[in-house]
This record gives C-alpha cells, structure tokens and sequence, in this order.
C-alpha cells in the first residue's frame, strides 16, 4: 500500500470559528479522521509544521515544506500539503522550483469550508488528493481541489467563496478526478527522468507594481534601496505609459544602473504578455535588459523571481534560469 505523508499547515480545511472568526484549530489527526475511506487505499502519517491561516504564510514556511519534503522524500511515496485557499497558488508555484523533477507527487489542497462541517468541500478535495498522490502515474508538484488537478505553477486562486475556487491558467488542467477514476489530459514523465533537485533559498526582495492610468515612474526611486527585482503588472499584452513627461523611461534608466531586475506581467489574468507587438512595449525592451512573464500566472512570475534571483544577480544567468520551463510554467517565448 502506498505512504503518503499529510502535511498538515492551516488554512479554512483546519479551521474552526472563534469569536474572532474563523481560525486554524484542528489537528492533521482529527483531519484524517473525517476520511476514514482513505484508508483502504494509503496508509497515512501525519506531520504539522506550522497550523496558520495562508494569509500568514511567507517565502520562510516554503523553504520550510521543502525542507521537510527534502527529508523525508525516500521514506514516503507522495506527499499531501492541507492549506489555506489563499496564498496556495504561492506556495505551489514556490515548491515547484524549489523541488524541481519530481518523481513523486506533492499534492497541495484545502477547502473553502471546515472539514468538520456536514457541507464542506474540505472531504472530497481531500479524498481526491490523497487518491492523486497514490496514484502510480503521479509525480511533480500540483493542486488538487473541486476535481482538478492543477500544475503547480499554473494555478490561480479565481473565486474567494465558491468550490471551485482555482483554475489552470493558460495550461490544460493536468487531470480530473471524478468518484474514484483519474482522468489525466497531460502526461509527462520528461520531468521525472532528470536528476531531482532541491533548493534552499528565496530571494523575498521583490515588489509587485501594479500600474494605474496616471501613474507617475518615480515610484520605482522609492523601492530602489529595498528591492532586488521589481515586477510591473502593466496593461494588456504589456507596455509603459509616457505622459509626455519620460518619468518611467527615466526611472528604469537608474533602476538598471542600480543592477536592479525588471520583469513586466499583465494584469490581464488569460494569455499573458507579448511586448513586441506595440510601440509602447517595444520600445521599452530595445532600450532596456527587460524580461517579461508571457505566458506564465503572476504567482509563478514572482516565486520564479525570487528563485532565481537567490541564485543570481548576473543578467544572462538570470535569464536562463527565468526563461527555462520548470513544471509547466512556461511555454510561449
Ligand atoms: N479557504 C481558505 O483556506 C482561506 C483561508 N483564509 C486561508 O487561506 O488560510
């Protein structure tokens, strides 16, 4: 029978209401008691590093996960993390570089309900997980919830409250799971032939700017001692505004010389960047050493960033290392 370790780290699946609203209170025991069926096809040990709702989880608790996966990974055949909803697309995006060419699964999953509720969703993804992380032909990291199978850097946290909170973005689902059957739509055993590779540092010096019409380019002197890297989510396929006024052009000109790393996202959330197409995209990267996310989600960009700016701070070691496909993340170039 196959091992899984249940990783047990918070989130709305272990939570219980308090007076001060809803909180982490229920133990990785009490968990699986609610899925007693699991046993006829795992056998389950439990560990707990942390018990904190995902609005509380930073780059520090990813290293943690990986560390502990790092550990135990010869004593277990898959590995099932329960997690808040709402930075889980982080995390799965973080453990994907952190453990890269995974022949086993790690299976990240949570609830938009409390597991000791009668109506909860919290069983069955948990079920599903589990099923997923059993199952022979699995490996790599990725979210299992509302019957998807999710890559681990694909994901997006699309609904606050309903089941089916995420969705696979610019990417097939890589498998459904309906009652017992797993139905898989990607298969790649690729990943699983290399040489299997952990990592122990993230760069967490990385500031999102979200643009607005109006926005004046010297914001980015404010981040300068602060940030390694800085990821704008401009508009649409991607480029920078010039008000007449050259505030950005003129801001990422010191930001270069700083050594400082620009990627451009969209805030577009379906078939990312393409800077080539218009001027004001353009122009922008044939003046400056500019990267850009195409068509990977903003939670892959910035964990991807910080991955690899913890390896790097050198252009072209960067670029290589952010451009290259690692769990599905990227495809258009
Ligand atoms: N559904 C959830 O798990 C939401 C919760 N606030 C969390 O992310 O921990």
């Amino acid at each position: 029978m196959k091992q899984i370790l249940l990783i047990a780290t918070g989130g709305t699946i272990a939570s219980k209401y308090t007076e001060h609203g809803l909180a982490p209170q229920i133990s990785a025991e009490e968990i699986i008691s609610y899925i007693p069926t699991a046993k006829e096809f795992c056998q389950i040990d439990t560990v707990a590093p942390f018990n904190l709702d995902s609005t509380n989880i930073d780059p520090s608790h990813w290293l943690l996960l990986a560390e502990l996966i790092e550990k135990k990974y010869e004593y277990y055949d898959g590995f099932v993390i329960c997690h808040g909803t709402d930075t889980m697309a982080y995390t799965a995006a973080a453990l994907s570089y952190l453990i890269q060419n995974n022949r086993k699964p790690v299976v990240i999953t949570g609830a938009q309900k409390p597991i000791d509720l009668a109506i909860t969703d919290a069983r069955s993804n948990l079920l599903d997980s589990l099923r997923f992380a059993a199952d022979d032909r699995a490996h790599g990291v990725v979210i299992v919830f509302g019957g998807k199978v999710i890559a681990g850097t694909r994901a997006k946290k699309i609904r606050s409250k309903s089941y089916n909170a995420f969705s696979s973005i610019n990417y097939p689902d890589i498998a459904s799971i309906h009652d017992k059957r797993i139905i898989f739509y990607i298969d790649d055993k690729e990943q699983t032939m290399r040489p299997l590779k952990f990592g122990h540092a993230m760069n967490s010096r990385i500031f999102l700017l979200k643009l607005v019409p109006g926005m004046n380019g010297s914001i980015l002197d404010a981040l300068i001692n602060d940030y390694d890297g800085v990821i704008i989510e401009s508009f649409g396929v991607g480029g920078l505004p010039n008000y007449g006024d050259n505030s950005f052009y003129n801001a990422i000109e010191r930001w270069m010389k700083a050594g400082k790393f620009l990627v451009m996202a969209t805030q577009v959330t379906h078939e990312g960047s393409d800077m080539s197409v218009y001027q004001v995209g353009k122009e922008l990267k044939e003046r400056f050493p500019v990267f850009e996310s195409y068509d990977m989600t903003l939670e892959a960009t910035v964990t991807k960033m910080m991955w690899a700016l913890a390896k790097t701070k050198e252009q072209e070691a960067f670029e290589k290392l952010f451009y290259q496909t690692i769990n599905h993340d990227i495809l258009f170039r």
